[in-house]
């Protein structure tokens, strides 16, 4: 495979704090790529040094062989970047907007007229920019960063703040803009989101990539992997240890919240089995492991976006 990205250990410092400490990551061409992480692990500063807008103090980057940095005009044409919303000029309408950063690549405003349709904002053309909605404001950023057609687009934290109807619109879009046959590399601190969207993550954390994969690959090596869960006081807490032995399960981890009693396990059957046989099922729930469960693991805490 061809690689759009290639990351080996770039690191960025601000003053004392190491924002990105030895980052090495590889994007293949047509990829949507996630790096997540909670707040402060050092993503918006691996995007910025990525799209060329932040120099590393040390490490290399590529895309497509090239270096984004210094400035290459040529690359430039070949990249998009999501601007941030709140960046918009003030009284631009969102057509004029998008007219503008056409205008930037010498494109016509039927291209930027195609690309307000493209993200469903045609009817809003005449609305100032900074009076579009959250998800409006975030679509025609995005529009202005595709007016170009880029092969890699990058975005960073997109949905953060939207409502759920406004994220999923938004991700209905950046998987179009996927399977057009672009690169999209986004931030985000939303799990769910990487789990749904990316074809392969790197969780971040304090300026370091812990781990990189498919998220489906990323929950398959999770030691415990499926939760079952009932309504709490069912079963005596302090029974139960006997009862999980008893049925054979020797890796089950409990917690009970006072609302749900939750059996963490890699044997969900016996667990099944021993919670029917004793009319213990109100309230069940059987999930499998999620991302949340991959960054507790790798850290040790529970995620806190
Ligand atoms: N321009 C800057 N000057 C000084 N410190 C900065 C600057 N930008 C980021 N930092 C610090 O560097 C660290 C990493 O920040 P960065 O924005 O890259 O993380 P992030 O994962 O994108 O976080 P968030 O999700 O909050 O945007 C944080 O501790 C942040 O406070």
């Amino acid at each position: 495979m061809t690689a759009a990205i290639v990351a080996d250990g770039v690191r960025k410092k601000y003053g004392d704090i190491q924002a990105v400490d030895g980052v090495s990551l590889r994007v293949e061409a047509g990829e949507f790529y996630g790096i997540l992480g909670p707040n402060g692990a050092g993503k918006t500063t691996t995007l910025e040094i990525m799209e060329g807008v932040r120099e590393p103090d040390e490490g290399r980057i590529e895309l497509f062989g090239k270096s984004p940095w210094p400035r290459d005009l040529a690359l430039l044409n070949r990249i998009g970047v999501q601007f941030q919303s709140s960046s918009f000029l003030d009284k631009l309408t969102t057509r004029e907007t998008i007219r503008l950063f056409a205008s930037f690549y010498r494109l016509g405003t039927r291209r930027a007229d195609e690309m307000l349709e493209r993200v469903g904002l045609t009817e809003f053309g005449k609305v100032p920019a900074d009076k579009l909605s959250g998800g409006q404001a975030q679509r025609l950023s995005i529009a202005c960063g595709l007016v170009h057609s880029p092969e890699i687009v990058f975005l960073d934290e997109p949905t953060a703040g939207l409502d759920p109807q406004a994220r999923r619109n938004l991700w209905d879009l950046l998987r179009q803009v996927n399977e057009e046959g672009r690169t999209v590399v986004l931030t985000t601190h939303y799990m769910d989101e990487a789990e749904l969207l990316c074809d392969r993550v790197s969780v971040m954390e304090r300026g370091t990539v812990l781990k990189t994969g498919s998220p489906a690959a990323l929950i398959r090596e999770l030691e415990d992997s499926v939760r079952v869960s009932v309504e709490s006081g069912l079963i005596n807490e302090e029974e139960l240890p006997k009862l999980l032995a008893a049925a054979g399960v020797a890796d089950a981890s409990v917690e009970d919240d006072g609302v749900s009693l939750s059996i963490t396990t890699r044997t969900p059957g016996p667990v099944l089995s021993m919670l029917a046989d004793r009319g213990s099922l109100r309230g069940l729930a059987v999930r499998g492991g999620t991302l949340e469960d991959v960054f507790l693991q790798l850290t040790g805490r529970e995620y806190r976006a």
